[in-house]
């Protein structure tokens, strides 16, 4: 059987999250790059597979499944077998997952692509302070999750932690996390960055994203 193919890019966090899962598990992923910034997203032959154009999208065998979150969730149960603390079969436990799943989706990743998106893609210079000050107070909220308790869900890494280190770690430097405030989440951003995966899979990306949204900034500021 063919292995699982991944239209990705390391520029985008939730892809990372994706690439992370898959080397926790020690899962072999066929990966076909996307350049989102030439628009490789929107063809038509793309579009087919994913009428919400996002990546990461994963081909396995016949099914075609979208979105990061359900897609780490689907390769730990199916490809996972020893590994699955890493999206716990306990009802309660899995419950808590799925909901730091959502914290990611729903605020994290989506107060980063509220500040990135104009940025990146259509000229904007809109890099204000209440926008930035939105994605710091996900900071809070990461703080009281890892208040008693290294990872996000508890004593075990989860795909929770993954999804969100691939986030902070993209929107860290414009939106910086105060140590004094938040010594839990920069305890946690060094555990996470102990994995020996890390740096490559995550590390290198997240930076190389960070360091282009600087650019495109100056470049629209300066048009
Ligand atoms: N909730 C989705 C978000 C995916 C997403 O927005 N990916 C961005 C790249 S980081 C993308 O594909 N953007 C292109 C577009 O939305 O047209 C996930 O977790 O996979």
């Amino acid at each position: 059987m063919s292995k699982p193919a991944l239209y990705y890019a390391t520029l985008s966090p939730p892809s990372r999250a994706v690439l992370l899962t898959a080397k926790a598990i020690g899962l072999d992923l066929e990966l076909r790059p996307i350049n989102l910034l030439n628009g490789e997203h929107l063809t038509p032959e793309f579009l087919k597979l994913n009428p919400q154009h996002t990546i990461p999208t994963l081909i396995d065998g016949e099914a075609t499944i979208i979105d990061s979150h359900a897609i780490c969730a689907y390769l730990v149960e199916k490809y996972g077998q020893k590994e699955q603390q890493l999206y716990p079969k306990d009802l309660v436990q899995r419950a808590n997952v799925d909901a730091r799943l959502h914290l990611d989706s729903g605020h994290l990743f989506a107060r980063l692509r509220f500040l990135y998106e104009p940025i990146l893609y259509y000229g904007s210079t809109d890099c204000s302070i209440d926008k930035i000050a939105y994605i710091q107070k996900c900071w809070e909220i990461l703080e009281g999750f890892l208040k008693d308790q290294p990872y996000l869900c508890g004593s075990d890494l989860t795909i929770a932690d993954f999804c969100a280190v691939a986030t902070v770690t993209s929107v860290n430097d414009v939106a910086p996390i105060d140590e004094f405030k938040f010594p839990k989440v920069h305890a946690w951003l060094k555990r996470l960055a102990e994995l020996p995966y890390y740096q490559e899979v995550n590390g290198d990306g997240a930076d190389e994203l960070k360091s282009i949204f600087k650019a495109k900034l100056a470049e629209n500021r300066g048009k």
